[in-house]
């Protein structure tokens, strides 16, 4: 997993990267032009005419030579300079000024801006220092001002690469960010400036990190195969584990029936509900690969994992979740109404066995940890807590964060929009039920399953977009394990 870096050290990051391989900076810079450029093709027809406006660093070099990329590649480019003649170039944007073409017509800001229909926004990247100065301010209003598609370079301008963004700042429609997500990028309160966010790779040495000291963490797609237990020819039915959902109160039997689903479709062997009496006959309808009990007191041997909460109801359920956790010796996941109930009476926090996966979202979270000014603070609080109990917290939200018992905390990259529907987190409660059901490390079946969900997520949302439901996320969690390569 790549580890997160403040701002102030990615140019110290960057010159070990130079240092172990012997690279250039321009050669690094022309790499991080190239993926942004490769990821504007993939997504913007050559059609489009582009303008790209430039600073006088780093980032303003990676605007010139995205600008000579897209040429060649037939895109119509202009662009604007964002400096004085009398301003310092960095070194290596200087170079790449001296390398675009004739063909590309370059102006000076002089507060006119000609039409295109998308603008790349290359004018300040991580080097921004201080509070921003006055005629910057004017450049950030005037980018925003245009009436089209709005794309930054590594960061939005005027967003500094921790904190939360002021008013002074590119308002852009997608964010393309190099090497690894900064963490501001990553806050809800910044999604207004930030957009969607993609993280490309452009060839850091993954040794330039062994000196930086971190607790944040991305995870990503090739963090994630490594972790996962694969099934072979002489695998049994055993392997793949007996696990127990308990939740299904009345009227809320939807959300156990989609935990088991998911369970079934990640790949556990046995999977048992265990619902209110009242439900019984509707649960045994609802999934018919699933077994069901009522008791409220059921026997736990036997069983690999038990995941408990989704739809539940809270009423008189405090000495039933106590008898589970006193009682159950294999691995936990506490979702919903179990979370709630925590919430409600902290000294339950006490009964938890240590790497237990808790799943909240962000109410939920607030109820466990109390309200949290902003998400800065819900990320400190998640930290303090799967320490002190050395407990998984998956916080749920665009780039869920895992906390894990020894100060790690990873962010998510897979995922859409359209996983915010009834349901989705019960999926999620499932999957991760599942994974520990089949032997998988609590740390491996919170990141595996974490990551997997999110994918499906994706799949669904490129199938049925703005009308994906929770029943779409888990069809598609068979095709996460294919697009991984996973048997
Ligand atoms: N490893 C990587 O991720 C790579 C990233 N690259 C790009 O480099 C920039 C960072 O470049 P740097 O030269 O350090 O700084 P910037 O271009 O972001 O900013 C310098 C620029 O900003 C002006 N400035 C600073 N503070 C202020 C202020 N308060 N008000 C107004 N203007 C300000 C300063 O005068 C300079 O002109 C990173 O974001 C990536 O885009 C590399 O290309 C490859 C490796
Ligand atoms: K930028």
């Amino acid at each position: 997993m790549i580890k997160i870096l403040p701002g102030e050290k990615i140019s110290a990051l960057d010159k070990r990267h130079l240092e172990l391989t012997g690279q250039k900076g321009i050669e690094l810079m022309e790499q991080a032009a190239k993926a942004f450029s490769s990821w504007f093709c993939k997504n913007f027809d050559s059609k489009n005419s582009i303008i790209i406006w430039c600073g006088a660093g780093n980032n303003g070099g990676d605007g010139f030579a995205i600008a000579r990329i897209l040429k060649e590649k037939g895109f119509t480019v202009s662009l604007i300079e964002c400096f004085e003649p009398s301003d310092n170039l960095s070194t290596d944007c200087e170079i790449n000024r001296n390398r675009i073409l004739e063909s590309i017509r370059s102006s000076k800001w002089r507060g006119q801006i000609p039409e295109s229909s998308i603008a790349i926004d290359a004018f300040l990247g991580v080097g921004l220092k201080g509070t921003l100065r006055n005629e910057a301010r004017d450049k950030i209003k005037a980018f925003n001002s245009q009436e089209a598609i709005k794309v930054s370079v590594d960061i939005p301008s005027g967003l500094k690469a921790e904190g939360v963004a002021g008013s002074d700042v590119v308002l852009s429609d997608y964010t393309i960010s190099f090497a690894q997500p900064k963490l501001s990028l990553l806050l809800p309160e910044n999604e207004f400036c930030v957009g969607d966010l993609k993280v490309l790779d452009i060839g850091i040495d993954s040794r330039s990190y062994h000196d930086f000291q971190s607790d944040f963490y991305f995870l990503q797609k090739q963090d994630v195969k490594t972790r996962h237990k694969l099934f072979h020819r002489f695998s049994h039915k055993g392997d793949f584990g007996k696990i127990m959902l308990v939740g299904g109160g009345a009227g809320k039997v939807g959300a156990i029936l989609l935990s088991g689903e998911s369970a079934l479709r990640t790949g556990s062997g046995l999977v048992f509900l265990n619902v209110n009496s009242s439900e019984i006959l509707i649960t045994q309808i609802g999934l018919r690969e699933a077994m069901t009990s009522i008791e409220k007191f059921p026997r736990l041997d036997g069983f690999d994992a038990i995941g408990i909460g989704p739809g539940w109801g809270m009423g008189n359920r405090e000495e039933q979740l106590e008898y589970f956790l006193n009682m159950a010796k294999c691995p936990l996941v506490l979702d919903a109404d179990a979370l709630n109930l925590i919430g409600e009476n902290p000294a339950l926090w006490n009964l938890i066995p240590v790497k237990t996966i808790l799943t909240p979202h962000l109410k939920e979270f607030d109820r466990l940890a109390g309200e949290s000014s902003d998400q800065l603070e819900r990320w400190a609080k998640a930290k303090e807590l799967a320490v002190k109990f050395k407990a998984i917290i998956v916080l749920k939200g665009a780039n869920s964060l895992i906390s894990l018992p020894d100060g790690r905390q990873v962010f998510n990259s897979s995922g859409t929009q359209f996983m915010a529907t009834a349901g989705a987190g019960d999926v999620l409660t499932g999957m991760l039920t599942s994974l520990l059901g089949q032997g998988y490390s609590p740390e491996n079946a919170a990141l595996c399953g974490v990551f997997h969900h999110g994918l499906a997520g994706e799949l669904a949302g490129k199938r049925f977009g703005r009308g994906t439901i929770a029943r779409d996320i888990i069809k598609a969690i068979p095709m996460t394990f294919s697009e991984l390569g996973i048997s």
